[in-house]
């Protein structure tokens, strides 16, 4: 009796699987605000590398996938495998899982042994079957010495040595080899393959992912065809080689300039798919049980949110931080204070905006000098109640550069003016400078002051520096 007469057990069900990635936006500053704010167009970036895919491996069979470079091999593999979660559709695994890929899955950072360990332990198993499995590994990985070396060390062939001879002593239900043997030597890919013939003897389940279609056929009942992201073949390794062999032969004839044409038509598609149109093409597939599709699609896309996109809540605080910051810029910016452009935000635009606030060398040093430095609302008041003439005196006065004891002549003063504005009395200031003509004084000119009784006018001269 052949063996295919028994019921068969479904390892690996697929149904409706899709994936989408988001491309990267081109880089530039429009872009970079647009992904800021969340708000880019979503059609432009969204790539589907995987198209409506459907398929059920058996128990003990081995399959084959094959396709163009980036046709979803590896996609759909890690899909598989648990790695990466599948945008909408189903994967239905019955057994444990293992891969082994050419790039993935190392730690590079630790040594080959310590890889086994850790491998081992996530497929959950205990250490004393690692400490037993151990020496078995490292002989079959034929890495002697360099076991203990950190993995980044290793050449590609040996990173391969090791994840291989890790997977064959997992042993799963369920092996997928991605490329994993394609750096390896011969005697290490002969001996590799003799331990999966026995292990498909044994009955368990291969996927193999490969574009050395000799070992594809040597080894695959089946195969699997992919061609930008969606199935276009599925049938028996006698059947399905040949016709992607003939495929590759007429892309290969064709001219660099058809190439790329074939390319970028069947990319654009991956670009415009949608889950509409996934929808319209299970229906269209099967009327009949249209309705059970729609539930098994529906439990696939409540998992599609695309969780690294900002919700419309994020997206408003995000746009009203980037606001108040900008806010904040201009009013620093501005001869004004925050609350004041709030106020009067036309009048700050209008009027204010890139205004150098008057800078005195008194300011933030106590009351008197906050309560000088203008406020919006008390600059017009000023402007309408004081004389030009006060105006200015009181511009002398926030500029003097003065110390405990002396003061530096301005454009326009007197000694009564200095002796009025300091709150002491002329008599004073001329007691303490004997040599000086007070009727010949200039700007810059310096003269001693007496201390003063006035508090305020004391705080004014406060450590200022001449
Ligand atoms: N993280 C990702 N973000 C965006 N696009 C991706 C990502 N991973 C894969 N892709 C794209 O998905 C498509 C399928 O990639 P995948 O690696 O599955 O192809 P492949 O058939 O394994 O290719 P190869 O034979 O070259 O290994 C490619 O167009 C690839 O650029």
């Amino acid at each position: 009796m052949k063996k295919d007469k028994k019921v068969k057990i479904s390892k690996i069900k697929a149904q409706y699987l899709t994936k989408k990635f988001e491309l990267l936006p081109v880089k530039n500053s429009g872009n970079k605000v647009k992904s800021l704010i969340g708000v880019n167009d979503k059609n432009q970036t969204d790539f589907w590398a995987l198209r409506n895919i459907s398929f059920t491996v058996y128990e003990g069979e081995c399959v084959g996938i094959i396709g163009l470079n980036g046709a979803g091999k590896s996609t759909l593999s890690n899909i598989i495998s648990g790695q990466i979660a599948q945008t909408t559709g189903q994967v239905e695994i019955n057994g444990d899982v293992s891969i082994i890929a050419a790039n993935a899955g190392m730690e590079n950072n630790l040594s080959g042994r310590e890889n086994i360990r850790l491998k081992a332990l996530m497929v959950g198993m205990t250490n004393k079957e690692i400490k037993a499995k151990m020496d078995d590994i490292i002989e079959f990985s034929e890495l002697g010495p360099f076991i203990d070396q950190p993995v980044k060390t290793y050449s590609s062939g040996m990173k391969a040595k090791l994840g291989f001879s890790i997977m064959v002593h997992q042993d799963t239900d369920i092996m997928i080899i991605d490329e994993g043997l394609s750096v390896g030597d011969k005697t290490f890919v002969d001996k590799s393959k003799a331990k999966m013939f026995e292990f498909r003897d044994k009955g368990k389940t291969i996927l193999l992912v490969s574009h050395d279609m000799r070992t594809t056929k040597e080894w695959c009942d089946k195969v699997i065809w992919l061609n930008y992201g969606e199935v276009k073949a599925y049938g028996t390794a006698e059947e399905v080689i040949p016709e992607y062999e003939q495929f590759a032969k007429w892309f290969k004839k064709l001219s660099k300039k058809e190439q790329d044409q074939y390319k970028n038509t069947q990319r654009q598609a991956q670009l415009d798919y949608s889950v509409d149109v996934l929808k319209n093409d299970i229906i269209s597939q099967n009327n009949t049980r249209s309705r059970q599709m729609g539930k098994v699609l529906t439990v696939g896309l409540n998992n599609s949110k695309d969780n690294h996109k900002l919700s419309l809540l994020s997206k408003c605080f995000v746009a009203l931080a980037s606001i108040t910051f900008i806010w904040i810029m201009l009013v620093s910016l501005s001869d004004v204070t925050v609350s004041d452009s709030i106020k009067s935000p036309f009048d700050f635009v209008t009027n204010h905006l890139f205004k150098a606030k008057p800078v005195t060398k008194n300011q933030g040093r106590g009351k008197k000098s906050n309560s000088n430095q203008s406020s919006m609302t008390n600059k017009k008041k000023a402007s309408s109640s004081h004389s030009k003439k006060k105006s200015s005196t009181e511009s002398s006065k926030e500029n003097k550069a003065v110390t405990d004891s002396t003061y530096s002549i301005q454009d326009g003063d007197s000694l009564s003016s200095i002796a009025d504005n300091k709150g002491i009395s002329v008599e004073s200031i001329q007691a303490l400078n004997p040599d000086i003509d007070f009727n010949l004084i200039y700007p810059g000119q310096v003269i001693k002051i007496p201390a003063s009784t006035d508090s305020s006018t004391a705080k004014d001269n406060e450590g200022v520096g001449q």
